[in-house]
């Protein structure tokens, strides 16, 4: 069947509320709610293979690292798997002291017996009673009239009653009642709020009531925009008479994808719990996702639920329900735009300095990050480069790696260099084959890395004494010297050299490194032409004139390449950093101007021709 030209022929929007009055839209949330994760009995009985005792021990155990305080555990009546489990939770000891656990149990007096046999022996325990107040769910499947539902619903809470009574007696245990609306944001409130005023009574008679009961409201199916569930939040604290003695709650599914809108709303509309999964797993489309509400809330600087482990907590998730997480997951999801990253980075680093020794608070401001992902325990690696990205997203990834920050002529000769790899292979790199490729084409080689073994011209090692000696062994073509030099006649002479090159400037721009490291960006340049030459030196090392030469290495294994690939346009720089070589070297090691064979090594060539 095509979609239909006037779908309102086949269905029938919701009736919105009259209530010009409502409060919600003018609210702002300033405290976390109760948090309850339903993972182990609404996130559990939608999967394709509900969860083994063993899956189920492992995701409660990381509920409880997350801080969840409230947990529902299983619905006992339904399998031997969730009976089972509830006792092993108790017999075990596994539930921290100030945890209750939830159960759930439909209105039939022997499931709700069997849920009770469950829990015998623990500390604290909600018994989540449900039916459903929806008419179109009252009518089809229970075939009940307003007046059935209710007669039932309030027979079996005094069978929970009696039961609790007769467990706490035995047991000690605190038992709380939590009243499952089913299909609330289907139902007719008015008739629901006396429904629920009839339960509260029922239950708080004779004063037995401990704790506060807890009505939890459903969108059992989301079947309308957020602010109408809202509205309905609303209604329902405003009008239910003594909402101070009861706990709201809001169990928001996902059908409309707007389950964790409607549910921050449902906050402002007055719930003071959430009921979620972690992830939005649950039932068809899913339940609110509550990793996402309480990073949400944590944005805005509301402390809660604690997610400083969430790739441990995604790979759990992942084991227990078999089902994959979303790699567009809020907040977890990858980064993009390194370029305003990168700046936004950079930006807070110099505010949070300037803040030093002042007491204010460093506040989080990034471009395109409302939170920091290592909070969380995130790293910025996952950023990756396709042939979409820009030259700071390489940049960024650069940085990450090998702690570079690039000068901008660099980068956009590197980018250059990234794209067509990308281009030609039609995929994403890692950040790890960024660093790669980035070794390879500058010859650059970290301290305490070493050279890359096939690069002609090597420094493979040196030292720099107190005494500014420096002291190295150079080697071309594996033919190697001992390097004992003053370390200024290097530098100087390598700004000689510079000095050498005529029409040619060869620039070098040192940066201080994290770490006590120095990095050497050396890059020669006909003055004659625009633009860069397009290859570079880099090095780096512990101290500047190690990096310095290192960079000029660099630079000569660069001209090498481009000889080889018979570069023409670079030609005559591969001149100018020849002569910067042979002059480092007239000091450094005459010895190897002999050493070299002038068939193998065409850069040597050109020292001989200078
Ligand atoms: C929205 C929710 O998440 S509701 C929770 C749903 N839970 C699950 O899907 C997993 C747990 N399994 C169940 O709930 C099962 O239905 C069981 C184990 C409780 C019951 O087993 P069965 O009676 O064999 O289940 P079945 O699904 O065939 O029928 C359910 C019966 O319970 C009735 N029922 C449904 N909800 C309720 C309720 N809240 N209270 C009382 N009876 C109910 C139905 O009308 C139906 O009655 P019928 O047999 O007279 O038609
Ligand atoms: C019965 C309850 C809480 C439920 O899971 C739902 O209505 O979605
Ligand atoms: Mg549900």
């Amino acid at each position: 069947m095509p979609m239909l030209a006037n779908p309102s022929d086949k269905y029938e929007g919701y009736v919105p509320l009259s209530m010009p009055d409502r409060q919600w839209p003018g609210r702002v949330t300033k405290a976390a709610p109760i948090w309850l994760s339903t993972d182990l009995r609404d996130g559990n009985q939608a999967l394709v293979r509900p969860m083994t005792i063993e899956q189920k021990s492992l995701l409660f155990k990381s509920l409880i690292r997350c801080g969840f305080k409230e947990i529902e555990v299983a619905f006992p009546s339904a399998s031997e798997t969730e009976f089972a489990f509830t006792r092993k939770l108790i017999e075990e000891n596994e539930i921290p002291d100030g945890v209750w656990i939830q159960v759930m149990a439909p209105a039939r007096g022997e499931y709700i017996k069997k849920t009770f046999e469950a829990t015998r022996g623990t500390k604290h325990v909600i018994i989540q009673l449900y039916t459903n107040t929806a008419t179109l769910f009252r009518e089809v499947i229970l075939g009940y009239t307003k007046e059935e539902i209710l007669r039932l619903t309030v027979e079996h809470t005094h069978v929970v009653w009696s039961l609790a009574k007769e467990y706490s007696s035995i047991y000690g245990t605190s038992f709380r009642l939590c009243y499952g609306a089913e299909g609330f944001s289907q139902s007719d409130l008015d008739f629901l709020i006396k429904f629920c005023t009839q339960l509260k009574n029922t239950w708080e008679a004779d004063g037995r009531s401990e704790y506060p009961v807890i009505f939890n409201l459903p969108s059992t199916v989301e079947c309308a925009p957020a602010n109408h569930f809202a509205d309905q939040v609303e209604y329902f604290c405003r009008n239910m008479p003594n909402r101070e003695e009861i706990t709201v709650c809001v169990h928001a599914h996902n059908d409309r994808g707007t389950a964790v809108s409607a549910t921050e709303l449902a906050l402002l509309a007055g719930a003071d719990r959430v009921d979620g999964c972690l992830f939005g797993n649950g039932e068809r489309t899913g339940n609110v996702d509550i990793v996402t509400l309480a990073l949400n809330s944590y944005s805005q600087g509301i402390p809660g639920l604690d997610f400083s482990d969430l790739k441990g907590l995604t790979d759990v998730a992942r084991r227990c329900t078999d089902i994959p997480i979303y790699p567009r997951q809020p907040h977890a999801g990858d980064s993009a735009h390194q370029d305003g990253i990168r700046k936004g980075f950079r930006a807070m680093a110099e505010r949070h300095a300037k803040l030093a020794g002042t007491g204010k608070p460093k506040m989080w401001a990034v471009p395109y990050l409302p939170v920091d992902r290592s909070d969380f325990g995130l790293s910025y690696k996952a950023v990756r480069v396709n042939s979409q990205s820009g030259k700071s997203g390489i940049a960024h990834l650069v940085e990450q790696a090998l702690n570079l920050d690039l000068p901008r002529p660099i980068q956009i000769a590197f980018y250059k260099t990234v794209q067509d790899i990308c281009d030609a292979e039609a995929r994403e790199l890692t950040v790890d084959e960024i660093a790669l490729i980035f070794r390879r084409t500058y010859h650059f080689c970290h301290d305490g890395t070493d050279t890359d073994n096939s690069d002609p011209v090597q420094l493979r090692a040196f030292n720099v004494t107190e005494g500014d000696l420096f002291e190295g062994i150079l080697s071309i073509n594996d033919e190697r010297c001992s390097v004992r030099v003053d370390a200024e006649d290097v530098r100087s002479t390598i700004v000689s050299a510079v000095n050498q090159t005529g029409g040619h400037s060869f620039r070098v721009e040192r940066q201080e490194l994290p770490a006590g490291m120095t990095a050497t960006y050396a890059w020669p340049r006909d003055n004659t032409k625009e633009g860069e030459s397009g290859w570079w030196g880099i090095g780096t090392a512990r101290d500047a004139t190690g990096s310095m030469v290192r960079s000029v290495i660099s630079a000569l294994n660069c001209a090498l390449d481009n000889y080889k690939r018979k570069d023409r346009t670079l030609y005559i720089l591969e001149f100018v950093v020849a002569s910067m070589w042979l002059s480092m070297q007239r000091i450094l090691c005459p010895s190897l101007q002999c050493a070299v064979p002038k068939s193998q090594v065409p850069v040597a060539l050109m020292l001989y021709t200078l």
